[in-house]
This record gives C-alpha cells, structure tokens and sequence, in this order.
C-alpha cells in the first residue's frame, strides 16, 4: 500500500503545533504495518536546509503565479516531496504568518497550491511512483480532495481527510473561485460552500472518502452543534465514513530513559533528579506540594484563563506551577504578571522543545484544562515520564487519561485527574485532589507507576489508519 501524505508542517522540520508531531510520526509508524507512505511538505526555508540530497521530479512553469518544482529527497528519516516554490513559501516568518504576527495575505493561493500538487502527483504519478491513497491534514490540505477529482484521479486514487483543528477553516472569499481553480458546481452547501465563502476545511470533510479526527471522543463531540463549529451537519452526513483514530507519540523521542534533554530514568524514584533540576533552573522554593507544568500554545481552546481563576488553590496548598507557552499576548501576560508577583510560578513565554522536555520530565504533574481538545500529545508524554496528567474531561484528553476514582483506585489502573471542561471551580477541586494524592506518597507512586506503563505509542492507530486506507483505496 502506498500513500502520498500532504501537510502543512512536519516534525522535525518544521513545526508550530501537534499537527506537525504526527505527520512526522505516522510514516515510521505505518512502515511496519506494511504502508509505504510519502510526505508533501511545502518548501519553507527550513524544510530544505534540512533536506539531504534531494533531485528535482516534477515541474510546472506557473503554480499559482510563479515556477515551482518538486524536489524528492529524505530529511531525519522521512521520504519527502518538497515543494519547492519560492513566490509561495521561500520567506522569513511562520508557515502561516508574516514576521510581524498576521496571517500571509496569499493562505488560500499558498496551500491551494500545495493541495494543487498533491492531487497531481497522486493522479499521474512522479518519477514511477503512485500512491494508492491520498492523505490531506486540515485545512491546507482540503483542496486536494476537489482537485484529485477534477484531474481526473479519484477514479484510482482513494482519499482520506485528517481533522486536527477545526477552528481553522480555510476560508476564502467566493470571489476567489477562479483563482483558486475550483469548479462552479461545488459551490453549494453539500460541497465546499460555507456560509456564503469557500472553506477548504469543508472541501476535505465533502470531497474525501473517508474523514477522521484524532480520537474517539472528539468525533462524536464534532457531530453536535456545541463542538462542531458549524460543520457538525456535514460530519454527522458522512456516517460512517468519519471516525475518530487517537494519536500516538513517538515513544523513541519521548522516552525517559534515553532523552538527551534531562536526567534519564526509567522508574518513578527515578524522576527526582530531574525535578530537582527544574527546580533549580526556574529558581523556584523548595515546597512540598505538586509542581505542575505547562507546554502549550496559550489560546482559548486551551483554556487557561481558566488556570489563572483556579491556580491560587494550588498555591495555596503549597504547589507550585512552571509554564512554557506563546500565543494569545492576553494571556502571556497574565501569566508573566502572575509569575512576578508570585515565587512560587515561573513563566518562559517562547517555543522551545529542550525545554518542554524539561518540564515534562521534572514536573509531578501535567495541565491541560481545555475547553476542547481533538486529542492532545502533552498528556501523552506526561503518562510515559511519570508526569500525572490533570485534564478536562474532553475529546481526547478523555480517552487516554484514567481517572482516579473509587473503581480505578481498586483496581489499580488510575493515572490522572479529570475535571469537567470549561469550569474553573471544577479546576480548583482538581488541585485539591492532586494535592490529597501527592500527599500520599505510596498512592502517587502507584499512580505514576500505571501511567509509565499506559500505552502511548503509535501501534494500535497504524493499524487503524492502514485499515482506512485498505478500505478507500481502489485496487488494494
Ligand atoms: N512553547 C512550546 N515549546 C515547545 N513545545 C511546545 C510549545 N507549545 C506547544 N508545544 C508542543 O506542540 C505540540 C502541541 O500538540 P497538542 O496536540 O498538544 O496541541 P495542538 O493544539 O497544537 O494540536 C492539534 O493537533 C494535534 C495533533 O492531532 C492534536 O493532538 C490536538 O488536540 C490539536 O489541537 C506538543 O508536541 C507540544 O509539546
């Protein structure tokens, strides 16, 4: 089985969220499950000084306004085509924003484009390869989908379309139609139309043969109207062609034992060299309640407005809190604030991936109270260092993290705290528990002992994603 994979980011090329974690992990993953899968990555400035002998395979003289090539090469163990297009991705600043914070003026052009080029390698093949399947992530992906079936590929090729973030939905003004190639006859609700503009978010749900999103929970949460955002009627229209298949982590990178990051270890005595460290790295005092850790992007998805109302709580009780996370400038400044008024909080607002593995493996526990969550990786990495994951009772968050409870305790299977989302008293009764918990060092250690040993990894989710494409491709 071969599968061409389309994403806006990859890990570790480039990477400004989750997305980027698992279209790097799934080709390695999929491997051996017997899937030859393929990545198309766009060709920022990053992906090809990263990139190790690459040849050109493809070119077209006008994509979108300028020449563009793909180039075939391997970067960190990854087949890649890159897509090499100066006029659209060759600029300082994000893959998505300009250096001075707002969004590229030319989004639409810039990832219609890479869609453009996905569809067309599926359909005619490149240098004696062809993909069975055809696997789009987000929105920047949607498009291809449209164009795989407009160039006349969708008779060989089969599709599959990844939600990882439904807030963004790729829109584009109707006007843009021509532009952008689209046909006239999937301008309507059942196609890529959304509320009177193009939304390549739409174009992947309706134009794919099957959708997913990254967990069980969160594809049922997407076909009500509180969750869905609007597309909740074109997901729950798909039957049973959407489905939920969690996320895994990559265990190798993500392993206690052998991160280069942090004082290895492989049992829960084990992590106090490594919060020892933190500790000291942050200046924080010595307490003895739980040190709770951040890494994240600081939006409201996350919710950590809510954090803010509940954190006196933690304080109190003697924890203490270290965060790690840029985004929402609101929120980056009422945590700074909160940290200079309080010693027992540090803040580092910047992305920096030594350092979340820093906290993940020193903290005692790992916060995410969000208001929704598709899946979520930090809770993942939290289980495998011993990191007791405290999280909203949503989307994935809820599926991977067993909460401590009457039942679970007797079984000896708890390895987290759930708390009702979006409810900042729910949180402080959160940090009550975990402080009880900590408090009890032979129940804690049980507890850690059950989330190092949950699993993580990628193996179940392979096989699920190769059984989705067993299912689309057209001659498997
Ligand atoms: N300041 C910082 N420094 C270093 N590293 C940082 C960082 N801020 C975030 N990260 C890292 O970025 C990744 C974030 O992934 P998440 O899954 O937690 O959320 P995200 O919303 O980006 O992903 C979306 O896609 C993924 C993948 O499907 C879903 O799991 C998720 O629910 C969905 O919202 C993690 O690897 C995290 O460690």
């Amino acid at each position: 089985m071969k599968v061409l994979s389309v994403a806006s980011e990859v890990a570790p090329l480039i990477k400004t969220g989750g997305l980027a974690d698992v279209a790097g992990a799934l080709p390695a993953a999929l491997a051996e499950k017997g899937v030859e899968m393929r990545t198309l990555v766009p060709g920022y400035p990053a992906v090809h000084a990263a990139l190790d002998g690459s040849k050109p395979v493809l070119s077209d003289g006008n994509l979108f306004g300028g020449p563009a090539q793909i180039l075939h090469g391997t970067a960190h163990g990854l087949d890649l085509y890159v897509l090499d297009a100066a006029h659209l991705f060759y600029r300082d600043g994000g893959p998505y924003a300009a250096p001075d914070g707002f969004d590229w003026w030319d989004n639409a052009e810039r990832f219609a484009a890479l869609s453009w080029m996905a569809a067309t390698i599926a359909t005619d093949g490149i240098g004696g390869w062809k993909p069975d399947v055809l696997h789009a992530h987000d929105w920047q992906g949607g498009l291809a989908p449209v164009y795989l079936q407009r160039l006349g590929g969708a008779h060989t090729v089969g599709s599959v379309f990844t939600i990882h973030n439904i807030a963004f939905t790729g829109s584009a003004g109707a006007d843009m139609m021509a532009r952008l190639r689209l046909p006239m006859e999937g301008y309507n609700p059942g196609g890529f139309e959304f509320h009177g503009r193009i939304s390549a978010l739409k174009a992947g749900i309706a134009y794919s043969d099957k959708v997913n999103t990254v967990s069980p929970t969160y594809a049922e949460e997407l076909k009500t109207p509180e969750f869905g955002m609007g597309f909740d009627g074109a997901l729950a229209h798909k039957g049973s062609d959407f489905c939920g298949i969690l996320n895994g982590i990559d265990t190798d990178y993500w392993n206690p034992a052998k991160d280069p990051h942090v004082a290895g270890f492989s049992t829960p005595r084990g992590k106090s060299k490594a919060r020892t460290a933190l500790i000291e790295e942050f200046g924080l005092p010595y307490d003895n309640g739980p040190l709770c850790v951040v890494v994240s992007r600081l939006t409201e998805q996350k919710g950590f407005d809510l954090l803010l109302h509940a954190v006196p709580t933690l304080l109190e009780r003697g924890g203490q809190l270290v965060v790690l996370g840029s985004g929402d400038p609101g929120l980056e400044h009422a945590f700074s604030e909160l940290a200079s008024r309080n010693s027992q909080v540090a803040v580092h607002i910047g992305y920096n991936e030594p350092m979340s593995h820093r906290l993940i493996a020193g903290g005692d526990a790992i916060l995410v109270p969000s208001r929704f969550e598709p899946c979520g990786l930090t809770q993942l990495y939290g289980l495998r260092y011993g990191t007791l994951p405290v999280v909203a009772s949503t989307g994935g968050l809820a599926d991977t993290v067993i909460p401590d409870g009457v039942a679970t305790r007797m079984a000896g299977v708890a390895t987290g705290i759930q708390f009702a989302p979006g409810n900042a008293e729910a949180l402080k009764d959160a940090f009550n528990h975990l402080c009880d918990l900590y408090a009890n060092p032979d129940l804690w250690a049980q507890m850690q002992r059950n989330a190092m040993k949950h699993p993580v990894g990628w193996d179940v989710s392979a096989a699920a994603y190769a059984e989705l494409y067993a299912q689309v491709a057209r001659n498997p």
